[in-house]
């Protein structure tokens, strides 16, 4: 719809910029707490906050301290939180079993979040990238990233996250087929509401980097993972991709990384009005960071400029490492 404008001087676009009032009156799109889903690194051992050095503010946590984030996320009035779990070198094998331990740092973290705070929903990642010897988000079988036998493993590693209590299962593999598996496995099992939110339009991004040192991926990963991530060239594909998602029992789903990819946001929202997501990924929080820390730019501001940028796009929501940070911001008025 194009808006009717009459000539010059009869409008004169800036008078309903005059004033906060009559802005705040026009505004379109408000950035709220309710926009949040904030990702929180678990790690094994107790009482232990470890900086992340790429990611200035975030820490990785022992599940005590995920407990306490969870709990500090609620009182801010935080409706979700994302674990993913920090795994050394020395504790990832080729076989990822401990993407299904049900004793793992995850699923450990899940059931005392679920057990201290139940005003949160709890969200998880499946993908084998934090298990796996290589680093790869599903099996290498001479140097191929096989995709049926991924699919098997990630739906065992959902299934004990949904079994652990996980509200929302983030599927972030990019494996064709393990959408309709995951759903036909928690029809199964009893976990019909148990919700998925699918990493549907995934690229292939270097604004990884930073979280791949978080969850102590960067140092086993071998090669790229061009072969089941996007081209960040395509656009057509990511609305193929959603729509496979969708069909296969996705209740949600997600647009990554964040801001370089807005017109994909746009696009998904404008083309399926399903429950839309976008990622905020760890390389743009550092740029954020980095830049703020030298002086360069108003850290604060922003932040809430980047955020309130996906809710323009279309997005109901945002994974975002900043979401404490923003939610106090908000809570100040
Ligand atoms: N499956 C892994 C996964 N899940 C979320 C992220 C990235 C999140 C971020 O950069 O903040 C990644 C990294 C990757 O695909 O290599």
């Amino acid at each position: 719809m194009r808006p009717t404008l009459a000539p010059y001087p009869a409008t004169r676009l800036r008078r309903t910029r005059a004033t906060p009032q009559i802005r705040a009156l026009v505004r379109q799109n408000t950035l709220t707490v309710d926009d949040f889903i904030w990702p929180v690194f678990v790690r094994a051992g107790d009482g232990i906050m470890e900086p992340v050095p790429s990611m200035p503010g975030v820490f990785r946590r022992s599940v005590d301290k995920v407990v306490e984030a969870a709990r500090e996320a609620a009182d801010l009035g935080i409706n979700a939180i994302c674990l993913f779990p920090y795994t050394g070198i020395e504790d990832r094998t080729e076989d990822c079993a401990g993407a299904w331990d049900p004793d793992n740092n995850t699923n450990r973290a899940i059931r005392a979040i679920k057990a201290a705070v139940p005003n949160i929903a709890v969200m998880t990642d499946v993908a084998l990238d934090t298990y796996n010897i290589n680093g790869h988000d599903g099996f290498v079988e001479d140097g191929e990233i096989v995709n049926d036998r991924s699919v098997e493993a990630l739906v065992k590693m959902a299934l004990a996250q949904a079994d652990a209590g996980a509200d929302i299962i983030g599927p972030s593999d990019m494996m064709d087929g393990r959408i309709g598996a995951m759903r036909a496995a928690f029809e199964a099992a009893g976990h019909q509401n148990v919700m998925i939110l699918s990493y549907a339009a995934k690229y292939a991004s270097a604004f990884y980097g930073p979280f791949r040192d978080a969850v102590g991926a960067s140092a086993a990963l071998t090669g790229d993972k061009n072969t089941y991530q996007m081209d960040p060239g395509n656009a057509d594909e990511a609305m193929r991709l959603i729509e496979r998602d969708l069909a296969e029992g996705a209740d949600m789903i997600m647009v990554k990384p964040g801001l370089p990819y807005l017109d994909i946001c746009r696009r998904a929202r404008d083309t399926f009005g399903a429950p839309t997501f976008a990622y905020q990924v760890s390389g743009e929080y550092a740029m954020i960071q980095a830049a703020a820390q030298n002086g360069w730019i108003d850290g604060d501001r922003v932040m809430m400029e980047s955020l309130t940028a996906f809710k323009r796009a279309g997005c109901d929501g945002i994974l975002t490492y900043f979401a404490p940070a923003a939610a106090r911001l908000l809570a100040k008025g």
